[in-house]
């Protein structure tokens, strides 16, 4: 199987062309968990089927380090963007990429031939709790207490077509994510599991955030995370509506439109090798 190993801000995944690489869906999870492995396979955050579409000019299929499915991977479109153009799939440089069934509208920026950052229109945030989904009283999940492990944290719930908690802390560079990262991942709250970043505010155009990922762990860079990090900022009245997203593998850009209600995500894409594996 011929792959390419790709990353965004760090977050890094193994892409595959699904059109010539035929695997039966069955067989997915488990190969998405061989590959993934650091130590007996490529290595990566996951796996990217990157498919012919109908409705779209490309399918993204994306898969956690567990082989669990996700609806949507933000540092994933964009690396598709590039992998799709500089391959020469298109030669268009204004794209579509449908994941389960919602199509996200990409601009891809060359530099000498290739490309360089992307950015995405990925749409309107969920905030509506059943839709995210978690356990609430209220229809919204903002500013709310959740007990974790006798410790009680603000979260505020948003949903990017993956689900998110945002928690905002004094302080995210010692935080033990090892431990409560699971714990907030496996809580009841939430029926699907959840992703959950843990962010410091800077200033009203700064953020720090680390993240803990559903399916894989810590990473990175977690691009949908980004995006909920602003909405959860703006809903909480700590930033403005621009905000610079600062992970442990680079920065993003995010800004919510709120007239259009629409999220734009700009960061960066980059090709770290190709290979072939049996
Ligand atoms: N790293 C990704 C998100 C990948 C999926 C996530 N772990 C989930 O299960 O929802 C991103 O950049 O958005």
């Amino acid at each position: 199987m011929k792959f390419t190993k790709m990353h965004g801000c760090g977050n890094d995944y193994i892409y595959v062309n699904g059109d010539k690489e035929k695997i039966l869906d069955e067989k997915k999870p488990e190969i998405v968990r061989r590959l993934s492995d650091r130590h007996f396979g490529i290595g990566g955050d996951g796996v990217i089927f990157i498919n012919p579409s109908r409705e779209a000019d490309f399918e993204m299929e994306m898969y956690n380090m567990d082989g669990s499915r996700a609806e949507m991977c933000g540092n994933g479109i964009r690396c598709v963007g590039k992998y799709v153009y500089d391959k020469g799939l298109t030669n268009k440089t204004e794209i579509s990429v449908v994941s389960c069934g919602k199509t996200k509208y990409l601009t891809l920026f060359p530099e000498n031939g290739l490309i360089g950052s992307v950015r995405v229109n990925m749409g309107s945030p969920i905030l509506k709790a059943s839709e995210i989904p978690v356990i609430a009283d209220g229809e919204e999940v903002i500013g709310e207490r959740i007990e974790v492990d006798e410790k009680i944290y603000q979260m505020t719930c948003v949903s990017m077509g993956n689900p998110h908690a945002v928690i905002f802390m004094d302080e995210v560079s010692q935080l033990p994510l090892e431990k409560i990262g699971p714990l907030f991942e496996n809580h009841v709250r939430f029926p699907n599991r959840t992703n959950t970043e843990f962010v410091k505010v800077l200033d009203r155009e700064n953020v720090q955030m680390r993240v803990w990922e559903r399916g894989t762990g810590e990473t990175l860079a977690c691009g949908t995370g980004a995006c909920a990090v602003s909405v959860a900022c703006i809903l909480n009245g700590l930033t403005k509506e621009q905000v610079a997203v600062k992970l442990l593998g680079g920065t993003l850009q995010i800004q919510w439109d709120r007239k259009e209600n629409l999220i734009y995500m700009t960061g960066p894409a980059v090709t770290v090798f190709e290979g072939e594996i049996f």
